[in-house]
C-alpha cells in the first residue's frame, strides 16, 4: 500500500510522517491554504531520505513552470489536479522522460449526479492514450478541489473502479483519516490512499496521534486484504 501524506508545509512534519512509514510527502503548489513555495520546499527535500517520494501538487501552472519548481523544490513526481490535459502530460514526459513520476488527479464532484458518469469517462481517457499511470481519485466539493476533508460515494467509485481502473495503480483521497482509511481499503482496494486534512491538528501543522493511526490503520488494512485475496 502506498501511502501519501499530502498538504506538507514544514520539516517536522514532513520528517515524521517518513519516519512514521509514509511513501510519499505531497507539497501543495496549487491554490490552498496549505499552499507553499519552491524556497521553502527546497529547504525540506534534502532533510529527507532519499527513498520517500517527494510530490508537488499543480492545477493551473503550465509545463515550464511546473517543470522549473520541480528542479527548484527537487521534487521526484508531479500530481497533476486540475483535470485531464493530455497535452501537459505530453509535454512534461517529454521534458523528464522517466525521472520523474507523474500522477493524474479525477475529480469526483459530490453535488454531481453525474461524478460516476464523468469518473468513469476519465478514467476510460487516461486508458486508451495510457499516457500515466498512476491516477488519484479525490473529492471536489463546490469551487474546492483539494483539502475538503469529504469523502465521495464509496459504493458507487468501487463500481466505476471495476469496471474502468484495469491496468492503473488507483490512488484514493479525499475526507480520509484514521478512522476510516480501513473501509476505504477494503471498500476499494486501492493501489494507495493519500491524506491532507485528516492528519492536521489544523492547516499547515499536522497532528503526530493521527498521522501515526493512519499509516498503522492503512498498513493493517492493506495486509488484511492480502490475506483474503
Ligand atoms: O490539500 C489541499 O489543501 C489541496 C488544495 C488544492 C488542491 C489540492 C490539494 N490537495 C491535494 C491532495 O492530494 C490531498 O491529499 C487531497 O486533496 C485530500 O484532501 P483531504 O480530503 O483533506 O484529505
Amino acid at each position: 500500500m502506498w501511502i501519501k501524506i499530502c498538504g506538507n508545509t514544514n520539516l517536522n512534519d514532513a520528517q515524521l510522517a517518513a519516519e512514521l512509514g509514509a511513501n510519499a510527502l505531497g507539497f501543495i503548489f496549487a491554490e490552498s491554504k496549505r499552499q507553499v513555495t519552491a524556497a521553502e520546499v527546497a529547504r525540506i527535500t534534502p532533510h529527507l531520505p532519499q527513498h520517500i517520494e517527494r510530490v508537488g501538487v499543480f492545477d493551473s501552472h503550465n509545463a515550464d513552470q511546473i517543470a522549473a519548481i520541480t528542479r527548484a523544490a527537487d521534487l521526484t513526481a508531479i500530481q497533476l489536479h486540475g483535470g485531464v490535459d493530455q497535452q501537459l502530460i505530453h509535454r512534461l514526459n517529454e521534458i523528464f522522460e522517466d525521472r520523474v513520476k507523474l500522477i493524474q488527479t479525477i475529480h469526483w464532484t459530490i453535488e454531481s449526479k453525474d461524478s460516476a458518469a464523468t469518473v468513469a469517462s476519465q478514467l476510460k481517457e487516461i486508458h486508451r492514450a495510457a499516457i500515466v499511470g498512476r491516477v488519484l481519485i479525490d473529492s471536489k466539493v463546490g469551487q474546492a478541489g483539494g483539502g475538503t476533508g469529504v469523502s465521495y460515494d464509496w459504493k458507487a467509485a468501487k463500481a466505476v473502479l471495476t469496471e474502468n481502473a484495469s491496468g492503473l495503480s488507483i490512488i484514493v483521497a479525499g475526507g480520509l483519516g484514521p478512522d476510516n482509511v480501513a473501509e476505504a481499503i477494503h471498500g476499494l482496494t486501492p493501489w494507495g490512499v493519500d491524506v491532507s486534512s485528516g492528519v492536521e491538528r489544523e492547516p499547515r501543522e499536522k497532528d503526530s496521534a493521527k498521522l501515526a493511526a493512519f499509516i498503522k490503520n492503512a498498513r493493517q488494512a492493506s495486509q488484511q486484504n492480502q490475506r483474503t485475496s
